[in-house]
């Protein structure tokens, strides 16, 4: 409890559909060990979530999709919410306020403003910049967290966790160094002061959060009325949920530990087996989809050819593992292959493949380069990068009918490149250009593979192939024929396919139909 008596709070910037299936519920489950927290949710600039919240007495459904089942439960652990566009000084000051224990995110990639190459603040982003230059309130994630932690180092110095529950990479420490090259970049004696109290009073524990949740559609405010709940906004969800972090809070948490989430030292190794056998897999499943107008990732799994490719990822992704003890990654592999062939979810290819050069810029360049080091040209590695860059440099060729076009922040920027290799010179040689010109950009995996030839060769190889043959040519180049359509691999083991710390599904839903 806090000062005032009542229970104590958590801020939570990104009021999107993830966090109201993962960290809310987890909250609400650990409310049962007696030590009730409530969250206020801060959406960025659309009002939908927050004002149907209001109306609906800040209750909303979690309706869990499971193969063949359906269960939908109530979620009431977030007690208030706001839009950070119409509130900006509201911002500030529940960041402020001593009663805010802990201020967790959840703002995409892009929220962050990394730059891609060094990792760092991207200070010439137009929203950091803004922010540096005083005057109006901070636009940008990070210089929201900067005023509001500089308010409370000066009014109460009270100690606060900032949690990041976003698939970024050391999501917590990465956060941490942001917020110190924003400091760095602040008036002396506000950045002083600013890195001061984030050395004594803060925290950034990483995560690893995991639940596959699409966006919502009729069909889930349907299934939500069937049982019983008028609802403009509940959210989908797979059963399967996993949430790991290192228990460091400077303020307190809710007993998240005792409602399923697991507290531990070795988050890296979680992490790295979850974004690139989980989101890495994802993301060839989307552009790969895309390519053969697949909608649903359910569609594009069920591919023989592509789950081949898959496989292949998987087979390369896995020796680059450090693998958490006890985990059995045969098992996870095997489960992932059941949660992405979960139709009921829907899952568009779009979404999982929006802003394809933040994501694959963590989930790719590292595992290649871990191959090359030792020899190798990871085929599927490059058959990731070439689909996406095939996706965004040419998005005239994907059928925006059946599946539609992702977005990516620098798309403008990859279609000029293409633009540039110009008409002449054939296929072949309009694929090196771009290969070698995309992967020589900052923006683009941030230029960490520019200088492999090898690798960029071969992302220009499959590039040249989709030209000519398409998507299924691509494929065959990469995985041949394969094993028999629909054969298991990696077979099923004998363990659990449930990781140590996995959730089969949350526990409170008590309808069923
Ligand atoms: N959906 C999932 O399956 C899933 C699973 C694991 C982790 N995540 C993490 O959660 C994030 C959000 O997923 P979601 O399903 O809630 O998406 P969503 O589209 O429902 O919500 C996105 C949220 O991010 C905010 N946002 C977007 N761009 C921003 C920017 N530039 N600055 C600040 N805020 C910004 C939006 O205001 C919104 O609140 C993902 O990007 C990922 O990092 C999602
Ligand atoms: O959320 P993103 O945009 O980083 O990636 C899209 C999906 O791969 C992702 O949301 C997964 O569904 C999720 O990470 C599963 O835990």
């Amino acid at each position: 409890m806090n000062g005032a008596g009542g229970p104590h709070r958590i801020l939570h910037l990104g009021l999107g559909n993830f966090h109201r299936a993962h960290q809310a519920v987890c909250t609400q489950d650990a409310g049962r060990s007696g030590d009730p927290w409530q969250i206020t949710g801060v959406a960025g600039s659309t009002r939908r979530v927050v004002e149907a919240l209001h109306r609906q007495r800040m209750r909303y459904s979690v309706v869990t999709l499971g193969p063949e089942e359906t269960r939908v439960r109530q979620v009431a652990s977030i007690t208030d919410a706001f839009v950070a566009a119409d509130e900006p000084d509201r911002v500030t000051r529940e960041i402020a306020d001593p009663g805010t224990r802990v201020v967790s995110l959840t703002v995409t990639e892009k929220g962050y403003d990394i730059d891609p190459l060094t990792r760092r603040l991207d200070l010439d982003s137009p929203g950091i910049r803004g922010d540096l230059e005083a005057g109006s309130p901070p636009r940008s994630t990070i210089g929201r967290l900067a005023a509001g932690l500089l308010r409370r180092a000066r009014e109460s110095g009270a100690p606060v966790t900032l949690l990041s529950c976003d698939n970024v990479t050391a999501n917590g420490t990465t956060l941490a160094g942001l917020l110190r090259d924003f400091a760095a970049a602040l008036p002396l004696h506000d950045g002083a002061e600013l890195l001061g109290y984030l050395d004594e009073s803060v925290t950034c524990p990483d995560t690893m959060v995991d639940r596959i949740v699409p966006a919502t559609t009729d069909v889930h405010r349907r299934l939500a009325a069937e049982a019983g709940h008028q609802d403009e906004v509940p959210v989908p969800a797979e059963p399967f949920w996993m949430w790991v972090m290192s228990d460091r809070f400077a303020a307190g948490r809710p007993a998240w530990d005792q409602a399923g989430a697991v507290m531990t030292d070795r988050v890296h190794d979680y992490e790295t087996v979850k974004v690139r056998l989980l989101n890495g897999s994802h993301s060839l499943l989307a552009y790969l989809g895309l390519l053969t107008g697949r909608a649903l990732i359910a569609d594009a799994a069920a591919d023989p050819a592509i789950a081949r490719a898959v496989r292949l990822l998987g087979d390369e992704y896995e020796p680059t593992l450090t693998l958490p003890d006890g985990f059995e990654v045969s098992a996870y592999r095997h489960e992932l292959g059941e949660r992405f062939a979960n139709r009921r979810l829907a899952h568009r290819t779009t979404q999982v493949g929006a802003d394809g050069s933040l994501k694959l810029a963590q989930r790719v360049p590292d595992a290649v380069l871990w191959h090359l080091e030792r020899g190798r040209v990871p085929s599927a590695l490059a058959l990731t990068v070439a689909a996406w860059l095939r996706c965004t440099a040419y998005p005239e060729q994907l059928d925006p009918d059946r599946a539609g076009v992702p977005v990516d922040p620098n798309g403008e920027r990859i279609r000029a490149l293409a633009g540039r290799t110009g008409t002449a010179g054939g296929s072949a040689q309009r694929a090196r250009s771009l290969a070698r010109a995309s992967l020589r950009d900052q923006a683009v995996l941030g230029q960490r593979l520019a200088e492999h030839g090898e690798f960029v060769d071969r992302v220009a190889k499959l590039l040249d192939v989709m030209e000519t043959g398409g998507a299924a040519a691509a494929l065959n180049a990469v995985c041949g024929e394969g094993p028999a359509p629909g054969a298991p691999a990696p077979p099923a083991p004998a363990t659990s396919a449930t990781p140590p710390g996995a959730q089969a599904e949350d526990p409170g839903g008590p309808q069923r139909h």
